[in-house]
């Protein structure tokens, strides 16, 4: 049986995997040049990498932090978020601006947080990120988003009008299987996670979490990294990557600064859903749907 069409027409994805440092400015206006570089070859859409405003780290959460709220902040209060919104509306391009640290002034909590915007500038999503970056192995690495950050509570799927429905989560969230589900039963044609895997889980789980994920779901997933700086503190893994709802890899990065692009189909979901239809034989009556319990979605902006 035909899917009903979750993309409504093909759109071009664009991953940019930027180099960032230290100086705010400079990673705003970097990320502005590689945003048009990605419109001027075509993208409809525009990610940006987790935190790529600012180096990745706890002890630089709090320097970096920007006040989101109430919306639309001050330029003062949120340099990125204005930035952002004129990128997107300059370029004329869906953007999901990475991640940002956020500080909600009334609470005086920290998050790490992901601004999408439409083509005409607007905030059309939020996405805190719900699972936080909190693992020790031994020798290799040890990281505590929970020190400094708290946790967002909702699920963000954000309605493109003119493509169909992207479910945004931020870098570890991808490890959650259940939240890509209920996006997926939700209608979403793609996932998309800005990210930051480091040198030890990178190599071991960056692109199987993303196909795995795809083909959970039967959907395109894409990941977007930073740009790997063996001077900065934290080593992000890079391979920026986007697959597709089969779990192969359309396109992926090196480790270096690059932006790489895929065209995403709605005859993608289809090959995928007709021929293994896994959609239509799933056992509700031996296990529970999880889209259909209680979930938080993000409140419209
Ligand atoms: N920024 C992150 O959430 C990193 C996640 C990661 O590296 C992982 O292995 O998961």
């Amino acid at each position: 049986m035909a899917t009903a069409a979750l993309l409504k027409k093909p759109v071009k994805l664009a991953l940019v995997q930027l180099a960032s440092g230290s100086d705010k400015t400079r990673n705003l206006t970097h990320a502005r040049e590689l945003v048009h570089t990605a419109a001027a070859g075509g993208a409809n859409i525009v990610v940006l990498p987790e935190c790529f405003n600012s180096p990745y780290g706890c002890d630089h959460f709090p320097t970096y932090a920007e006040t989101l709220l109430p919306s639309p902040p001050s330029a003062t209060q949120s340099p990125s978020f204005h930035a952002l919104a004129a990128m997107a509306a300059e370029t004329k391009t869906y953007l999901i601006g990475g991640s940002i640290p956020e500080l909600d002034p009334s609470t005086k909590k920290y998050y790490n947080t992901s601004l999408t915007f439409s083509p005409a500038g607007k905030l059309v999503a939020t996405h805190r990120k719900v699972h936080l970056f909190d693992i020790d192995i031994p020798g290799k690495i040890r990281f505590q988003e929970s020190e400094i950050l708290s946790p967002g509570n909702k699920i963000s799927i954000v309605d493109l009008p003119e493509y169909g429905k992207i479910a945004v989560a931020i870098c570890y969230d991808i490890r959650f299987p259940e939240l890509a589900m209920v996006a997926a039963r939700k209608g979403c044609f793609a996932l998309v996670y800005p990210g930051a895997f480091n040198l030890t889980t990178g190599p071991l789980h960056w692109k199987l979490q993303g196909q795995a994920r795809a083909l959970d779901n039967q959907v395109y997933v894409a990941l977007c990294s930073p740009a790997r700086d063996m001077d900065a503190g934290y080593h992000a893994w890079g391979h920026s990557l986007v697959c597709d709802p089969m779990a192969r890899v359309m396109v992926e990065a090196g480790e270096g600064e690059e932006v790489v692009y895929a065209e995403l189909k709605n005859e993608g979901i289809e090959e995928a859903r007709t021929g293994i239809p896994i959609y239509e034989q799933r056992r509700f009556d031996v296990y529970p749907d999880v889209s259909q319990g209680e979930c938080r979605f993000e409140d419209a902006v």
